[in-house]
C-alpha cells in the first residue's frame, strides 16, 4: 500500500495550509523532515527539513494512529505558513521520497470507506458537505455525513432480516407444527416498509432540487419590467433595461441566497410574436426555462402559458398601476423584499416532504426496494403456497439496501461517487 499525500486545504496563498499523508510510511516520513514524532494527537512546532537539512518552513505537526484517523490508516499532518512556495516546496519533497505518492482525486475518503470508516452514503455526505454552499445545503449534507439515511437503513435491514427469517421458519418446519402464526407479524413489517421507503424516494426530487439550487423565473410580456426586477433583487445592474420592446434576449441568470437556500433568478425575453430572428430565438428559450423552473413569477399573465400550483402572480409598477397580484414596484424596490420572503417560504415548504434519502442513488434503490416489498406483499397473501417467493422477495429488497450503503456492490458506485471529490479529500 503506497503512503499518499496532497494539500488538504484549497489551492493558493492562504494563513494556514494543510499537507496530509496517509499510509504505512506516513510517520516515518514525518519523523524524516519534522524531527521525533510527539504523541499522536498531539501537535507540536516543529522545523521542517528537506534532505539536505534546509529549513522549508516552521510547521506545527500533527499523527493520528492507525484505527483512530480519517483514513483509519497511519495519518500526519503538516500545518504549513499558506504560501505557495512553502506547500510547493514541500509537496516536491514528499514527491520525491520513496513510497509515497500524490494522491488521487478522492483517495483519502476513498481509504477511509475501504477500511470501515464511512459508508458509502456517509461518503456522499461529505461530498455535499464540501460542496455545500448555503445554509440549508449545509445542513441537508451534514444529516447524511452524520449518518440519518445510514442509521435508518441499519434499522429497516433488520426489521427485514426477521420478516425473511420469520418466513423462512415457516418453510423449515413445513411439515412440523409452527408455534404461531408469524404471518401478521411479516405482513406489518413489509407493508409498513413498503410506505416508508416509497415516501423517502419521493422525497428525493426536492433534495436534489435543494443540492442543485432552485430556478425561479421571471416571466411577462416586453416591458413588464423583468429586467428592471432582477437589478433590484440583485441590488445591482446585471441586466439592460430599457423602454423599448424586446431589450432581454438572453436568458440571464442571478444567483441568490434566500434564507439559506440557493436560488437562481432568471430574467428572460418578453414574451410575444416577432418577426425579429434573434428575439424570437430568445422567446423560444424564456418559454422552455419557464417551462423547467422550480417557480415561475409572472408579471403579467402570458395567454398560452398556465401558471401552475404556487406560481406567483405580480401587479409590476405597483408605482403607477393598481389592480390584482402580487404589488412590486422594481422602481421604489416597494415589495422586493416581500417577495423574496415569498419566494422562500414556497421553496422550504417544499423540503418538508424530503427525508433521509437525498440523492437520486437513494431514490433508485428505495424504489427497488419497495417494489420487491410490494412483490412479498403479493406472495404472502398466499403465504402458505408461496413462503418461499416471498421470502426470496424480502432477500432481495435486504440486498438492495445492502447496495445502498455499501455493504456489497461498491466498485461499481465508486467511480461516479468519487469523480465530484478533489484532490486532497
Ligand atoms: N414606473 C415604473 N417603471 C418601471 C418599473 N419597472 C420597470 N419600469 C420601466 O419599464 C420599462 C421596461 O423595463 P424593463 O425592465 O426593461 O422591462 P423588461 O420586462 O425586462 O423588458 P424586455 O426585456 O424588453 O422584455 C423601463 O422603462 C423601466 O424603467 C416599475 O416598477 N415602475
Ligand atoms: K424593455
Ligand atoms: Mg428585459
Amino acid at each position: 500500500m503506497d503512503t499518499i499525500f496532497a494539500l488538504a486545504t484549497a489551492q493558493g496563498r492562504a494563513g494556514v495550509g494543510i499537507v496530509r499523508l496517509s499510509g504505512p510510511d506516513a510517520h516515518a516520513v514525518a519523523a524524516r523532515y519534522a524531527g521525533p514524532l510527539p504523541d499522536t494527537r498531539r501537535a507540536v512546532r516543529r522545523p521542517l527539513r528537506d534532505e539536505r537539512g534546509d529549513v522549508l518552513d516552521d510547521i506545527l505537526l500533527l499523527t493520528f494512529g492507525a484505527g483512530a484517523s480519517f483514513t483509519g490508516e497511519d495519518v500526519a499532518e503538516f500545518h504549513l505558513h499558506g504560501s505557495i512556495a512553502i506547500t510547493n516546496a514541500v509537496l516536491a519533497l514528499l514527491a520525491r521520497t520513496e513510497g509515497c505518492r500524490l494522491a488521487e482525486a478522492g483517495e483519502f475518503t476513498r481509504r477511509a470507506l475501504e477500511n470501515g470508516c464511512m459508508d458509502l452514503v456517509e461518503v456522499e455526505g461529505l461530498a455535499d458537505l464540501i460542496d455545500a454552499e448555503t445554509d440549508a445545503q449545509r445542513r441537508q449534507a451534514m444529516q447524511v455525513y452524520s449518518g440519518g439515511l445510514s442509521s435508518r437503513t441499519e434499522g429497516w435491514r433488520d426489521n427485514l432480516i426477521r420478516a425473511a427469517a420469520l418466513v423462512e421458519a415457516t418453510i423449515d418446519f413445513a411439515d412440523e407444527e409452527i408455534p404461531e402464526n408469524v404471518f401478521p407479524e411479516v405482513e406489518d413489517i413489509v407493508a409498513r416498509l413498503t410506505t416508508e421507503f416509497q415516501r423517502e424516494a419521493a422525497g428525493v426530487a426536492q433534495a436534489e432540487r435543494l443540492r442543485s439550487g432552485f430556478e425561479v423565473a421571471l416571466i411577462g410580456p416586453p416591458n413588464a419590467g423583468k429586467s428592471t426586477l432582477l437589478n433590484a433583487i440583485a441590488r445591482r445592474d446585471v441586466a439592460i433595461t430599457s423602454d423599448i420592446a424586446g431589450t432581454t434576449r438572453d436568458v440571464l441568470e442571478l444567483r441568490t441566497d434566500i434564507n439559506g437556500l440557493p436560488v437562481t433568478f432568471l430574467d428572460t425575453a418578453g414574451i410575444r410574436e416577432t418577426d425579429d430572428t434573434v428575439e424570437s430565438i430568445g422567446v423560444s428559450r424564456a418559454r422552455q426555462r419557464a417551462e423547467a423552473a422550480d417557480l415561475r413569477i409572472f408579471l403579467e399573465p402570458i395567454a398560452d402559458l398556465e401558471a401552475r400550483g404556487d406560481d406567483i402572480r405580480l401587479l409590476a409598477k405597483s408605482d403607477i398601476r393598481t389592480g390584482d397580484g402580487f404589488p412590486i414596484s422594481a422602481k421604489t424596490g416597494a415589495g422586493v423584499a416581500a417577495l423574496l420572503d415569498k419566494v422562500g417560504q414556497i421553496l422550504q415548504g417544499r423540503l418538508q416532504h424530503v427525508g433521509a434519502a437525498t440523492h437520486l442513488r437513494h431514490q433508485i434503490a428505495l424504489s427497488t426496494a419497495a417494489e420487491y416489498l410490494l412483490a412479498a406483499q403479493e406472495d404472502l397473501v398466499d403465504a402458505e403456497l408461496r413462503a418461499e417467493l416471498a421470502a426470496q422477495n424480502i432477500r432481495g429488497a435486504i440486498s438492495v439496501l445492502d447496495t445502498l450503503v455499501g455493504r456489497i456492490g461498491v466498485e461499481d458506485l465508486l467511480g461516479e461517487i468519487f469523480s465530484s471529490f478533489c484532490i486532497g479529500k
